[in-house]
């Protein structure tokens, strides 16, 4: 069956790469990751990736603990850089060729940002990995992965996290909660679901670009999102 998306933005969830521990990276769980990531790149599928970085630190926390916001947001977003070394080693490892860039210049460590750049890895079919979110304070990863995703005329953002999708609440907290199978922009926002910020859901409606919202705990689920299956909850106008 082929791919119904022939470039996909994924948005891995920065405390998905922590499994089971309270913080940090968890080397199995990253290896099972970049397995089920392999697995589309098979199908031809051109693999774009924005990760967070709640498994390291979370500036918004840390201001909130009377840290300076904006230093808290540019240590978020060298957190989310170090995930993303640490998926480019283990990719290394397990033959799947990709390539960092970074919205914050840390020349010796990742190249900068290069839209073009970027867009021509993808069409060879290297992963291309965004680190260091939108390069600004006051956002999160998930508005990196819907600027990013447009930038890189991606078919569709992916959010892989630790939920097999949209619920009317959090299902971490509400057992009772129900799972969405599809929802519009609208309908997300106005419900204020936590699931994703407002700015991202916005960006995403106003251009059009659909998201959908998968576990990557569940094996195979990625390739069933890419091949159109019935999996996570689906956001579209
Ligand atoms: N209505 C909801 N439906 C589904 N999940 C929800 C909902 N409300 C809150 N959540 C929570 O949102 C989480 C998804 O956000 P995620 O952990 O991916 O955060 P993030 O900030 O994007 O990632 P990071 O860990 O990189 O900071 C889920 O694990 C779930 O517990
Ligand atoms: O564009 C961005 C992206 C991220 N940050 C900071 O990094 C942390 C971690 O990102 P998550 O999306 O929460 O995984 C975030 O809390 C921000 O502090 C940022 O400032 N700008």
């Amino acid at each position: 069956m082929p791919a119904v998306y022939k470039r996909i933005l994924l948005k891995l969830s920065g405390e998905a790469l922590m499994g089971d521990a309270q913080y940090g990276i968890d080397r199995t769980v990253i290896e099972r990751i970049v397995i089920e990531i392999a697995g589309v790149l098979q199908l031809g599928v051109e693999v774009a990736i924005v990760v967070g970085g709640g498994n390291i630190f979370r500036g918004i926390k840390s201001a909130g603990d009377g840290m300076d916001r904006v230093t808290a947001d540019y240590m978020g977003m060298l957190a989310t850089t170090m995930n993303a070394l640490a998926l480019h080693d283990a990719m290394r490892r397990n033959d799947v060729v990709s390539r960092v860039q970074s919205a914050l210049r840390i020349d010796q460590v990742v190249e900068p940002y290069i839209r073009g750049k970027a867009l021509r890895y993808l069409e060879e079919h290297k992963v291309v990995i965004f680190a260091a979110g939108t390069g600004n304070p006051f956002f999160t990863t998930d508005t990196a992965a819907a600027l990013r995703g447009m930038e890189m005329n991606a078919n569709i953002v992916l959010k892989a996290t630790k939920v097999d999708g949209i619920y009317t609440s959090d299902p971490l907290e509400n057992k009772e909660a129900e799972r969405f199978s599809k929802l519009t922009f609208d309908e997300a926002i106005n419900r204020n679901l936590q699931v994703m910020d407002a700015t991202a859901l916005t960006l995403c409606r106003d251009q059009k670009l659909p998201i959908n919202v998968f576990s990557i705990f569940k094996t195979g689920a990625l390739k069933r999102v890419v091949l159109g299956e019935d999996e996570g909850t689906l956001v579209n106008v």
